[in-house]
């Protein structure tokens, strides 16, 4: 049996929505088998982020490392990073062990606000870890950090994506989530030549938590088993729409999304 393996970097949602929880889960779904490295314990359920533990730096490259000298990982997602140690330690690894299929999703904060990511880091995150990214994710607000500029139409989301190309990253989607004007919730992908969309119905609800952690894990999953980026992305807006689709309605909060949703719509 060809096994396909996926290594996801990132911290842990103890409310089982986001980060390392949401990642493991969409691995499983799309049948590749789902490993870790923890970077952050958080204390989170749908009202909010009660507590943020980042491990120590330690920690973290030890993680990467007994991964990667025995099991190896046929593509590598980075979540929330936290600090600019945690992100350069990161990058040395992925360059150590030749990670190359690396979806990076550039984490910045929670739904409620909360920080997952030091002000600071940011500089770290596009120094070292952007130009050996295969896919970046950012959504709308993170792409204007990330970018330092304002975003409000389609063509600045185009500019916005060439800036991050040019950053040394392979590919950029921008996503659509938090552009709530239209009917639709379009994400842009650039590899540096055309731009592509993917476009679906935008749903009405207020139980969104992870949807980005979702959708970045479903590329990952995708590009373990050998897709091409935009395969992988096509497959990804399936995975999210239909997990966003299929409420679970639980949580006093902003809910999470149905992970086991694509399965009973798309497997045979
Ligand atoms: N209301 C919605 N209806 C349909 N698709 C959505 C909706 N909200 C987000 N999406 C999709 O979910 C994915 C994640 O997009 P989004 O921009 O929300 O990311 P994010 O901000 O990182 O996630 P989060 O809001 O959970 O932090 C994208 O594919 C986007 O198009
Ligand atoms: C540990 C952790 N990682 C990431 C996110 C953001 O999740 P998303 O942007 O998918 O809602 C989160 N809330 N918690």
């Amino acid at each position: 049996m060809n096994v396909y393996k996926a290594l996801t970097i990132a911290g842990s949602d103890s409310g089982g929505g986001a980060g390392i929880q949401a990642d493991l889960k969409t691995f499983q779904e799309l049948e590749v088998f789902g490993m870790s490295a923890l970077t952050a314990v958080t204390a989170q359920n749908t009202l909010g982020v009660q507590g943020v533990y980042p491990l120590p730096v330690e920690a973290v490259v030890q993680q990467i490392e007994s991964v990667s000298t025995d099991l190896g990982a046929d593509a590598v997602k980075t979540g929330m990073l936290f600090s600019a140690e945690i992100i350069q330690a990161v990058a040395e690894k992925i360059k150590q062990f030749q990670l190359n299929r690396l979806v990076v999703d550039p984490v910045m904060v929670a739904k409620g606000g909360a920080p997952l990511l030091q002000q600071e880091a940011v500089h770290a995150l596009k120094t070292y870890l952007l130009p050996l990214a295969t896919v970046v994710t950012p959504n709308i607000p993170e792409a204007e950090v990330l970018t330092n500029r304002t975003i409000r139409t389609l063509d600045d989301r185009r500019e916005a994506a060439k800036r991050l190309y040019d950053l040394g990253v392979q590919h950029v989607v921008i996503k659509g989530g938090h552009d709530d004007d239209g009917e639709e919730a379009v994400d842009l992908l650039y590899d540096g030549h055309e731009f592509s969309y993917f476009t679906s119905k935008r749903i009405e609800t207020m139980h969104t938590h992870g949807t980005g952690c979702t959708f970045a894990a479903a590329i990952t999953a995708e590009l373990a088993k050998g897709r091409t980026v935009k395969e992988a992305v096509e497959t990804a807006k399936a995975f999210i729409q239909a997990a966003i689709e299929d409420e679970l309605g639980i949580g006093h909060g902003h809910g999470p999304t149905n992970h086991w949703a694509y399965r009973k719509t798309f497997v045979r």
